[in-house]
């Protein structure tokens, strides 16, 4: 199943101020624009990203790997239809789930982004939105005097990224005359169910000059960093290659082992949860359980991999090391940096695969078998005290 995020950004941020629109705008030391997609970057259940700009802006522009582009409208509403036709016109490729978001809300956590994902594939409607609920005393006002009073029992303040089924959301965007606050309020005019999730106070949107001193606060982060460290062994047995780091290697012989025996992705994945404490493979997935026999690796590894992400952790980098006399890992060691890119969402240029012999000595050097060591930076924003 396939989803796509559809970051809104052809706004000009007027109530923000500033030379240039808001999103265009520095905050501890990036662009506004930079933050959010970061945080979508980085969730590997996120297929396609795709950001809505404004005519103006497009040309300098340099979107980062796997960013898509396309063109916005006059208003939020205009420009996520324009997101939205944009998915749609290749039908054999258009997502099954959208989460669409405002570039201006650059606090979002990846952790957010997933839990949120996860209420969708869960939810029994086809809308599911995060929010908080208001805990402040409400007024009715006027200029300066306070007129009445509102009751905020049932009262939320609307966040993004909200989450839909694309296809009803597409069509409910087609039905709608007009503008809207959000795209709740277009999914409910075409009598969408919608989910309310729990929202995150971090998860403000920049709106007037003040609000980029709160988010730099909160990006202002220091770092938890977290090292992880995974060694794995698989012994040579029948076969005609081995799977090493997601790539299928021809060999004289294959790896044995319970699991598709790639010891390279296993040494990772262990690195992972490793780093954070989290035991490792056998005990998220014990090899007495039936269920894993020959299974995929990367099935072990997109575990580890969500599990930092829902522990706030992003992947710094990984290095990984091979050892055995043959084959010859060198000459595969690009493809397997994409095969583990695709995985874990992490750049190829923050993974490392290298190989070294053991000069011939012990299991490796008489090729009975392959080891692998991995090593994995996690690293974890931390909101500064006050
Ligand atoms: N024609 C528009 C208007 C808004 N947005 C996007 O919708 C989000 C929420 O809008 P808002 O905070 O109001 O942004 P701006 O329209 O840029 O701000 P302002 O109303 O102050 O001009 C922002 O990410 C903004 O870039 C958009 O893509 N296209
Ligand atoms: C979509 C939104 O961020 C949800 O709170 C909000 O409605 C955008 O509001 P704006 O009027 O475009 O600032």
């Amino acid at each position: 199943m396939t989803t796509a995020a559809l970051i809104v950004a052809a706004g000009r941020g007027t109530r923000a101020g500033g030379d240039t629109p808001k999103q265009w705008q520095p905050l501890v030391g990036r662009r506004v624009i930079d933050w959010t997609l970061d945080a979508f970057l980085v969730v590997p259940e996120i297929d396609r990203i795709v950001v809505v700009l404004h005519p103006d802006d497009a040309a300098h522009f340099a979107p980062p790997p796997r960013v898509e582009v396309t063109i916005g409208g006059a208003t939020r509403t205009a420009s996520v239809r324009g997101g939205l036709e944009y998915l749609a016109q290749c039908p054999d490729s258009a997502p099954a789930h959208v989460l669409i978001h405002d570039v201006a809300r650059c606090c979002i956590k990846p952790s957010h982004v997933v839990s949120i994902l996860r209420a969708l594939e869960g939810a029994d409607t086809p809308a599911v939105a995060p929010a908080v609920a208001v805990t402040d005393a409400l007024w009715v006002g006027a200029a300066d005097r306070v007129s009445g009073a509102q009751d905020r029992s049932g009262l939320f303040r609307a966040q993004t990224p909200q989450g839909f089924d694309f296809a009803a959301i597409l069509a409910a965007h087609r039905a709608h005359p007009g503008a809207a606050a959000d795209d709740v309020e277009v999914a409910r005019a075409a009598g969408l169910g919608v989910t309310i999730v729990e929202g995150d106070d971090d998860n403000l949107k920049i709106t007037y000059p003040a609000d980029f001193a709160r988010a730099g606060r909160i990006l202002g982060h220091h770092m938890d960093t977290r090292i992880g460290f995974g060694f794995d062994v698989h012994r040579f047995g029948p076969g005609n290659h081995c799977m090493l780091c997601g790539v299928a290697v021809p060999h004289n012989r294959g790896l044995q082992g319970h699991s598709d025996a790639d010891v390279g992705m296993h040494a990772l994945t262990d690195a992972i949860y490793g780093a954070m404490a989290m035991g490792d493979i056998g005990r998220h997935f014990p090899p007495t359980d039936p269920q894993w026999k020959g299974a995929r690796s990367h099935v072990f590894l997109r575990h580890a991999v969500n599990l930092a992400l829902t522990n706030a952790f992003t992947i710094n980098n990984v290095d990984i090391t091979l050892i055995c006399e043959h084959p010859k890992i060198t000459p595969h060691a690009p493809a397997m940096q994409s095969a583990l890119s695709a995985v874990t969402g992490v750049a190829p240029n923050r993974i490392s695969v290298k190989a070294t012999t053991s000069e011939r000595l012990g299991f490796t050097g008489r090729e009975e078998g392959i080891a692998a060591q991995a090593v994995v930076l996690l690293v974890k924003k931390c909101t500064l005290p006050g």
